[in-house]
């Protein structure tokens, strides 16, 4: 199993790169999992107090249980990755039938600063786009997909999102094999990584 860690801000188009690099490879070889389905179950806290988690921060992702699914999918067995619901600051409960595939990819905006995940990816990949380009994607995106209003996405980048970037994220470039600009669609990088991929399968 080869696993391709992709990492970089939100916004800068970690997602949209996964799909570009899903279309046109064989259906069924390339398997995904998103970090975002990995935020620590905040069951026990009310809707008030998990609207004041600092989700850009390490501590708010259970990187144990990501490692051991990761484990488990190399092992070539499957595992039940977790459903995340950005309106209710949770998990749904819900989770997906997740099956072992020749190539895995991992996506999140912190999964190059844990050492043990690292440690498990073959390729790291950092998708880069500007600052200012980042928070115009999150804006649109958040208000009409995620249920929030321009001034929940301009504080919760004021406060969390901006400096956690800053001091957790950026600084993760350091590790990466490939850094794909991305201020524009990058077919030139995505036909790179597809053909590393068809390598393998
Ligand atoms: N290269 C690009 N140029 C313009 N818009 C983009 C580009 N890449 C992604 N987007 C848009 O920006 C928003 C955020 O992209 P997404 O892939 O969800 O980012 P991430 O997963 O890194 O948070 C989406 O609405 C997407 O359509
Ligand atoms: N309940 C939550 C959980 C996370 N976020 C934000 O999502 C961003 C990471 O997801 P991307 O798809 O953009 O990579 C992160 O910056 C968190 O602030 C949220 O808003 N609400």
């Amino acid at each position: 199993m080869l696993i391709i860690g992709i990492a970089g801000g939100t916004g800068c188009g970690k997602t949209t790169v996964v799909n570009q690099i899903l279309n046109e490879l064989p259906e069924g070889e390339v398997g995904v999992i998103s970090q975002d389905s990995y935020y620590k179950d905040t069951t026990h806290l009310s809707y008030e107090e998990r609207v004041k988690i600092n989700f850009d921060h390490p501590r708010s992702i259970d990187f144990g249980l990501l490692a051991d699914h990761l484990k488990i999918l190399k092992s070539n067995k499957p595992i039940h990755q977790p459903v995340y619901s950005f309106v209710k600051h949770n998990r749904t409960g819900d989770t997906i039938l997740t099956h072992p595939r020749k190539v895995m990819i991992v996506e999140g905006i912190l999964i190059l600063t844990n050492p043990d995940l690292r440690k498990m990816f073959d390729i790291k990949i950092f998708v880069h786009a500007d600052t200012d380009e980042r928070l115009i994607r999150r804006l649109k995106r958040d208000i009409s997909e995620r249920g929030r209003d321009l001034d929940e996405v301009l504080t919760r980048y004021q406060t969390t999102l901006k400096p956690m970037h800053d001091q957790f994220i950026e600084p993760m470039k350091e590790y990466a094999d490939i850094i794909i600009p991305n201020n524009k669609y990058n077919t030139v990088a995505i036909d790179i990584v597809k053909t590393i991929i068809n390598e393998k399968l």
